[in-house]
């Protein structure tokens, strides 16, 4: 059994539809909100009083007159049968087995009040959504009281759903099968839209009086977070205050519930019960919203994780964990009962001043809490963006199964990388200095001293941009970087000069170039592939949908040869198309190109040597060629810039001067090596790397051969299986008949031995569910050969799994 809620969590998210998880994860916005939550608990510290001999703690809460047994009950949370087909039912069994506390049933159950009445040896409250059509709310609270539900909370922060991005990139909609079963009609599959036909927009205080005209029931209100409106509660004649900012769901940047806590207790003085949810995650969490003033908190998601890992099993875990951290905090801390959990409990609470102002505690005048420790939701949105967070579930994944082969990685051969080779490069770049008569000084001072901005190797890489490419620029026009993913960041913190910028991309797409924009705040606009690489057609209408919005799309981002992920390669036409497209609609190409150079045959023109208007801003890497730990890239920005005063300049002459603010130069060791290969290939990279792209060719013949024997004809069609063949770089595409996510790939790493990276990840507005991407770099052949195997038992067993997809 797990430990912690946080465990059961982790397990639910192996477990469930990563669209799913998002649903129930996500948040508002950009999450500000979900992530305060959380942190408001962290900065909590508790002040025990010692010596008082508790043995054995009394959790008991006495609320609306009825004894509980511990201050904890269930959020109301919409369609439980997301996370298991028992739905509700396993929820109130799962609860009751472990303590008899309420649980608040959502207007969006997905089991009637009748069945879980039938069910319940716990407290029933109805939440309530007050509906355009206010006889549908009546005929629920009226349903819901005949079934013995004992009170109803009215939820007040919710006209319509807040935007929730994730459900949006994902187009999220409920799965087949899960409905609001007290609720008749249709039209409920997107949450979002069903609200704003549904739900009343115009809803003011009346409703309270409207509400208890229609029932006898105790009446809550649900989604309070200041004092104003505490009062205005109380005058309201409610029987109870719930403090809830909905998980974080509805209005992105309203404080952390625990942060308002005490202004609303303050508000209540002390007339009607307060409770809270939002973030409480561990029993000590429980007693810090005791001790700011709250009878009882309401707890939400982590009900769903438990229902996901176990269904009632899993609900009683949920409860069990959250009461044992309780009593085993209550008796360290030295208390009896709940009532000694007072403000005398919690020290240095820092305000959240961005959002209340108010400060609540001492020592927080420094915005950093305890110990310098920071809140997340005072960081750059993007560290806490779910996009940016799915490599690290790849990784935590590869960590988990050390023992599986992984096709994630899009790692070069290991077995190309000679240590002494390296020291080789970089005495062949000194004595290339000093034979260009450099003085012994002059080439210590070179790599031991920071070197220009722009880079000190920009005429052997033009040089061989031409012999290896056919690209003609001057070395001026080249800025050497740290990796291409730094040329990626300085081009576009270049050329987005504001939010109405727009950068497009392929969709799917290299995740580098998308996490860099969304550092950048840059806002992205993705265009379907097709198996020539970017449709023009596509992105005309892309480009024109962005103007018509009032924006600018600025530049398209394209791997025209062997893409990542997908493994499409653009033919010469569909390249000339794209940069006449570009030239006529006024967008500039970012062309990344890093497997072109270490694929076997014959190779398309590259884009930029096509280019004859300057619309191509080439980015380079020697991460393949050369080695990545080297950390050289390039980008190649011929594009003459007019100034003000009419000079002009080169933007390569721009992205240097954006870089040594980021970081100063690449390091000259790191260029020297890179120097010393290129020297050794004569200037021509192309013929350096013939073998390790003889290499990479076979691995992907001898992966695509292993793929024909594990899925024979029959057993292809059988299953529904299908790939690529893509005739270089390290990617391939597997099409599988089930939903090919963070699900499935723990599944396939724990009982299968197989790693693979979910194509989802690499589409920024949705879809490749049921796409695998398939690295073929790194592995040797024996690795190959048993990582496919393993691989065909994983899709068999998954595709004939019913509903385990
Ligand atoms: C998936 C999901 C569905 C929810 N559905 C409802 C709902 O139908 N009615 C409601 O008042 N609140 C709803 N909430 C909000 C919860 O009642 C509660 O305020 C929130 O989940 C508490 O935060 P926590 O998840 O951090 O514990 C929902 C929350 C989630 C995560």
């Amino acid at each position: 059994m797990e430990l912690t809620l946080d465990g059961i969590a982790w397990r639910a998210r192996e477990r469930l539809d990563p669209e799913v998880w998002d649903f129930i994860e996500g948040g508002a916005g950009e999450e500000r909100t979900l992530a305060a939550n959380t942190a408001a608990f962290d900065r909590v510290r508790l002040r025990p009083s010692v010596l008082r001999g508790v043995r054995h703690p009394e959790t008991v809460a006495k609320i609306l007159g009825r004894t509980w047994d511990a201050p904890v009950a269930v959020a109301p949370v919409a369609y439980h049968t997301l996370a298991h087909p028992e739905g509700e039912l396993a929820t109130v069994r799962g609860t009751a087995a472990a303590a008899k506390v309420p649980v608040v049933v959502s207007t969006f159950a997905s089991r009637t009040f009748e069945e879980l009445a039938a069910e319940a040896t716990v407290p029933l409250w109805l939440q309530v959504y007050c509906m355009r059509d206010r006889r549908v709310t009546a005929r629920l609270v009226e349903r819901a009281g005949n079934a013995g539900f004992e009170a109803l909370v009215l939820t007040v922060d919710t006209p319509h759903l807040g935007r929730r991005l994730r459900d949006l990139r994902n187009g999220f909609r409920l799965p087949a099968g899960t409905v609001p079963a007290n609720l008749e009609g249709d039209g409920f599959a997107e949450p979002s839209s069903h609200a704003r036909w549904a739900f009343d927009p115009d809803v003011d205080w009346s409703v309270v009086d409207w509400l208890r005209s229609v029932s006898p029931l105790p009446i809550l209100v649900k989604g309070i977070l200041t004092g104003a409106d505490a009062t205005r509660s109380v005058e309201a004649g409610v029987d109870g205050i719930v403090v809830s900012n909905h998980g974080g769901r509805q209005l992105d940047g309203v404080p952390a519930t625990l942060d308002v806590l005490p202004e609303v207790v303050a508000a209540a003085g002390g007339r009607v019960p307060i409770l809270v949810d939002g973030g409480v995650r561990r029993g000590r969490d429980v007693l810090a919203a005791l001790a700011l003033g709250a009878d009882a908190v309401l707890i939400g998601r982590p009900v769903l994780h438990g229902l996901a890992t176990g269904g009632a099993d899993g609900v009683k875990d949920v409860f069990t964990i959250l009461l044992d951290e309780l009593t085993d905090a209550m008796s360290l801390a030295g208390l009896r009962t709940i009532a000694d959990a007072g403000p005398q409990l919690v020290s240095q609470v820092p305000p959240d001043r961005r959002t209340d102002g108010s400060v609540t505690r001492a020592g927080a005048r420094d915005g950093t809490g305890n110990g310098g420790e920071l809140r997340l939701a005072d960081l750059h949105a993007s560290v806490a963006d779910p996009a940016m967070d799915t490599m690290n579930f790849l990784n935590e994944v590869t960590s988990r199964y050390p023992g599986a082969v992984s096709f994630a990685p899009g790692r070069p051969y290991a077995g190309f990388f000679d240590t002494e080779q390296m020291f080789g490069y970089v005495r062949r770049y000194l004595d290339h200095l000093a034979g260009q008569g450099r003085s012994p000084a002059e080439v210590r001072e070179t790599v031991f001293q920071y070197g220009p901005a722009a880079g000190l190797i920009r005429e052997l890489i033009a040089g061989s941009l031409r012999a290896d490419e056919d690209i003609e620029v001057p070395p001026e026009s080249i800025v050497v970087t740290v990796g291409c993913q730094e040329a990626m960041f300085l081009t576009l913190r270049a050329l987005i000069s504001g939010p109405d910028d727009v950068l497009l991309v392929t969709n799917p797409c290299y995740v580098g170039i998308t996490g860099a924009a969304r550092l950048l705040d840059a806002e992205v606009v993705a265009v379907e592939e097709d198996e020539d690489g970017l449709s023009c057609g596509a992105l005309e209408a892309a480009a024109e949908a962005v103007r018509a919005r009032g924006k600018r799309p600025r530049a398209v981002y394209v791997v025209p040869d062997h893409a990542n992920p997908s493994g499409v390669t653009m033919p010469l036409q569909a390249r000339r198309a794209l940069l006449d497209l570009a030239a006529r609609i006024g967008v500039l190409v970012l062309e990344d190109s890093p497997y072109r150079l270490v694929s076997p045959g014959a190779r398309v023109p590259a884009l930029k040597s096509l280019d004859r208007t300057r619309q191509v801003i080439h980015l380079g890497s020697y991460a393949k060629t050369v080695f990545p730990g080297a950390r050289i890239g390039f980008v190649v920005a011929d594009q003459p810039v007019v100034a003000p005063d009419g000079g002009t300049g080169l933007l390569a002459a721009e992205l240097a001067k954006i870089k040594s603010m980021v970081t100063v130069n690449t390091s000259p060791l790191s260029q020297a090596v890179v120097a010393g290969a290129l020297l050794e290939s004569g200037g021509r990279l192309s013929e350096f790397t013939t073998e390790t792209a003889a290499h990479y060719g076979e691995a992907m013949r001898f992966t695509l051969e292993c793929l024909e024997h594990e899925f024979p004809a029959e057993r292809r069609t059988r299953l529904g299986v299908s790939w690529n063949a893509p005739s270089g770089g390290f990617f391939l595409t597997l099409r599988v008949p089930f939903r090919a996510g963070n699900a499935a790939l723990t599944r396939s790493a724990k009982d299968f031995g197989v790693i693979w990276t979910p194509m989802s990840y690499f589409y920024p507005q949705g879809g490749g569910r049921h796409e695998i991407r398939l690295s073929t770099s790194y592995l040797t052949h024996a690795d190959i050969e048993e990582g496919v195997a393993r691989l065909g038992a994983f899709v068999e067993s998954a595709a004939t799994r019913r509903g385990a997809t």
